[in-house]
């Protein structure tokens, strides 16, 4: 059994929006292993990013407890990475001094940087882009960049909120492929938050259902073996089989 990296407990958010209060989370808990994969699959609105923004430190809990290794989580952590759903390169900095950004931070030499960063723009299929700034690329391509800004932090852990969910569906492809291959080979643990059962599937090795205001549907290993390829996936028995469920606990959880 692995040791948890990140809990949470009784986990409470509420929002105060024109003196109404809005609950996005209610007495959530959960426990992530340290090398884990797991899927966070949940509908529009069900709490997903909140309960990052908490796992991140980017948020207080209106009640609970975050920890990270046992610490409790009071801001965000050099440990954890963390790519929003919304947009948060600098406009000022090329691509690649985007990128170097966290190296900066860490006091990484420029030497290495410049070459960490070529290699992290390299693998997220952004060469020749480098002097770029963010309002000269696309959408998708922006997403890439703050993937690979992510990555040059070397975090152990990563929270992704719907990272690939703008790209088109050979991108998003490479893209799964890619962040997989770097999984296997880091050990690092990776709570991605999707809406899309057939991503949930294809990379985690738990998913995590969420229905309103987070309330746990269904949490269940996913024990397909890897690597898992996506044509191949849609004729087997036991992914068909995941597929109803995890639809089933979706529909369930909108209730
Ligand atoms: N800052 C905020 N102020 C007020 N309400 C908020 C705030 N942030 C989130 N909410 C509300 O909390 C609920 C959950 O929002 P959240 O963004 O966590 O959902 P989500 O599952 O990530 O949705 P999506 O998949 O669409 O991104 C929603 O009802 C939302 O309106």
């Amino acid at each position: 059994m692995n040791a948890t990296v990140l809990k949470v407990g009784g986990l409470t958010k509420q929002f105060v929006k024109d003196d109404v209060g809005i609950v996005a989370l209610r007495d959530f808990d959960l426990e992530i292993a340290e090398g884990g994969f797991v899927s966070v699959l949940g509908r529009s609105g069900c709490g997903k990013s909140t309960m990052l923004n908490l796992l991140a430190g980017l948020t207080t809990p209106t009640s609970g407890t975050v920890t990270y290794r046992d610490e409790p989580v009071a801001g965000p952590r050099t440990e954890m990475g963390y790519l929003t759903q919304s947009d948060t390169l600098m406009p000022w900095r090329s691509v690649t001094r985007n990128v170097e950004l966290p190296m900066e931070i860490a006091g990484v030499p420029a030497r290495r940087r410049a070459e960490r960063a070529a290699e992290l723009i390299a693998k997220v299929g952004l060469e020749g882009f480098e002097r770029h700034y963010p309002r000269e690329l696309s959408g998708g391509m922006r997403r890439r960049v703050s993937l690979a800004r992510m990555l040059a932090g070397d975090p152990e852990t990563l929270l992704m909120d719907e990272p690939f969910g703008a790209l088109d569906a050979q991108l998003r492809h490479d893209l799964q492929a890619e962040l997989l291959r770097l999984w296997e080979e880091s050990g690092q643990t990776v709570v991605f938050v999707t809406h899309d059962i057939e991503e949930a599937l294809l990379l985690g090795d738990r998913v995590v259902v969420l229905g309103r205001v987070g309330r746990i549907v269904l949490d269940r290993p996913i024990d397909l073996p890897r690597p898992r390829d996506a044509d191949e996936l849609r004729v087997d028995p036991g992914f068909v089989a995941l597929h109803r469920e995890l639809t089933e606990a979706l529909r369930e959880g909108a209730r």
